[in-house]
């Protein structure tokens, strides 16, 4: 699923017409013919359907909409927000067309029939919106929602809700909070991240007139973004061969765990059993084997190390690399690290306490180390982790936090799981996949290390890091949402993990319903 910023969207408004020949009237009337489509199937009663418009180009879709919806008998008025006369060329076309046809006008709210209505669809403003809502916007959004309340009246909007912004989600006090969002040509990013997406409530996506992947091309700031859904998994997932022995389904080395963190690296461990590495081995410090061998399950294999040659050693027959579960935060510990990563070129997933080692990496003088590998190492940081590996706050990376992500995946030429809401995998050419799986379930300690697990036993299989990435970051999430359809809270990080080879499965085999 394609996702556009706001700068493409005004990108493709801007080459439609200069580069095209598309006028931007065309685009427009297949918006406001599409959003009167999708507003005719679902109302078809004798009430009627209320346009806020505002006098940029969102309020002119709302107006061709209610004259297509004229012709469909479907009863229909327009509150009018904003000077009408310093409105957008296609607003002032479009309004006197209604006006024309004689479609009902209001400029104040207290003369709208409201127990007449029965939805309100906001075209008050889409991806034009310049910083926070003006005062007088708000005020009208407020009162529309409130005699929406007052007359169970449904809410929609045009393109993106008033008061969303377009890229990071963040809403101003007052946006306006839709049941549903009509979009063009693919969702807009705001609507993805929190809190833009619980302002959209159901988004459905129509088609624009124009193939916009082909106008973005010659875009220079064009980075693609994409929804992580389940259509994308399908088309990376493959059954396993029939005649794939274990060795041929690979092998995972977990390097992990620390006195009172045993539980990290054997999650991780047996996260990779369950997502079908052929072989899976956790190794310990020493002094944790025993403690580790007490606990984990039969077909994880166990070793112990006590220094990087140890780790050297384990490594060498090994497909994949899961590093820092559990490790801890001692200097030695982290100085292993880097020395390893100075050492290791294979592929490898780094979590938790292999971050802690890595330190400031925008400034510091880990800066670099991961840069040049062969395969790009993925990372898979919660937003504290990812706060002290960029240096930055927390607030800071949620306020830009696609651009945060995409930022550092290009600069340390890394796979970037970024653990938040939603997740986010951003890979070492920028592009960036919203995860549209999850839910507040999976809030709890250990959740990453089955995630780790889950990524390590792909890359395992054989899938490109880039691939395992999005397939373990993807089913990790959905196989908690099919356990949170049953409890919606306290399933544990090991039900997850339990439960994967039948999601998994089922995906490849719908037929089989396991
Ligand atoms: N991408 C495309 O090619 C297409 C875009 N279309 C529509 O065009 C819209 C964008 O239209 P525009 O660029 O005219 O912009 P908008 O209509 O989104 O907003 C412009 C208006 O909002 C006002 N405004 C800006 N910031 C404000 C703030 N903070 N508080 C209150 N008012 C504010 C401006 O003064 C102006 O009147 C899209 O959202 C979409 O609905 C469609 O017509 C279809 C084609
Ligand atoms: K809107």
């Amino acid at each position: 699923m394609r996702i556009l910023t706001k700068e493409e969207s005004q990108y493709i408004d801007r080459m439609a017409p200069e580069k095209y020949g598309i006028p931007l009237g065309y685009l427009m009337e297949n918006a406001g013919s599409d959003v009167a489509q999708v507003l005719a199937n679902h109302y078809k009663g004798a009430k009627s359907i209320l346009f806020l418009s505002g006098n940029g180009n969102n309020g002119a879709d709302g107006l061709v909409a209610a004259r297509h919806l004229m012709e469909l008998e479907i009863p229909v008025c327009i509150y009018l927000f904003g000077e009408s006369q310093k409105g957008s060329q296609l607003f002032k076309e479009q309004l006197h067309m209604v006006k024309q046809l004689g479609i009902a006008i209001y400029t104040s709210l207290d003369d709208i029939p409201w127990h007449t209505i029965w939805a309100v669809v906001e075209g008050l403003i889409g991806t034009g919106m310049k910083g926070e809502l003006r005062f007088q916007m708000k005020e009208v959004i407020e009162i529309v929602q409130s005699q929406c309340e007052l007359y169970s009246i449904s809410k929609w909007s045009i393109d993106i809700p008033a008061g969303v912004n377009a890229n990071t989600g963040e809403v101003s006090h007052s946006s306006f909070k839709a049941d549903y969002t009509i979009t063009f040509g693919a969702t807009k990013q705001g609507v993805c991240l929190y809190p833009g997406k619980e302002y959209a409530g159901h988004v459905i996506v129509k088609p624009l007139g124009i193939p916009f992947e082909k106008v973005l091309q010659n875009y220079q700031a064009y980075h693609n973004t994409w929804g992580l859904d389940i259509r994308l998994i399908e088309t990376l997932l493959r059954p396993r061969s029939a005649i794939a022995h274990k060795g041929r389904n690979g092998h995972t080395l977990v390097i992990g765990g620390s006195n009172g963190m045993i539980g990290a690296p054997l999650m991780a461990g047996e996260a990779s059993v369950h997502s079908g590495a052929g072989k899976t081995t956790v190794a310990v410090p020493d002094d944790c084997l025993r403690t580790l061998q007490n606990k984990v399950m039969p077909e994880v294999m166990t070793a112990s190390f006590r220094s990087v040659s140890d780790i050297m050693d384990l490594v060498k027959d090994k497909s994949v690399l899961a590093l820092g579960p559990g490790l801890g935060r001692r200097e030695e510990t982290a100085q292993i690290v880097l020395e390893f990563l100075a050492t290791y070129d294979g592929p490898i997933v780094l979590d938790a306490d292999a971050f802690y080692a890595l330190g400031d990496m925008a400034n510091g003088e880990t800066n670099g180390v991961l840069q040049s590998r062969s395969h790009p190492a993925i990372m898979t940081p919660h937003l504290g982790e990812f706060s002290r590996l960029t240096g930055r706050s927390i607030l800071d990376i949620q306020k830009n936090y696609v651009q945060s992500a995409r930022d550092f995946a290009i600069a340390q030429h890394v796979v970037l799981v970024l653990k938040g809401i939603p997740s986010l995998v951003a890979l070492p050419n920028g592009t960036i996949y919203i995860n549209m799986a999850g839910n507040s379930g999976m809030g709890t300690g250990g959740m990453g290390d089955v995630l780790t697990g889950m990524i390590s036993a792909f890359v395992a299989q054989g899938y490109e890091v880039n691939e395992a990435a999005l397939i373990g970051t993807f089913l990790h999430s959905y196989t908690a949402d099919r356990l949170g359809t049953k409890k919606l809270w306290g399933y544990t990080p090991s039900d997850v993990s339990v439960r994967i080879g039948s999601v998994i499965s089922e995906l490849l085999s719908p037929s089989l319903n396991v």
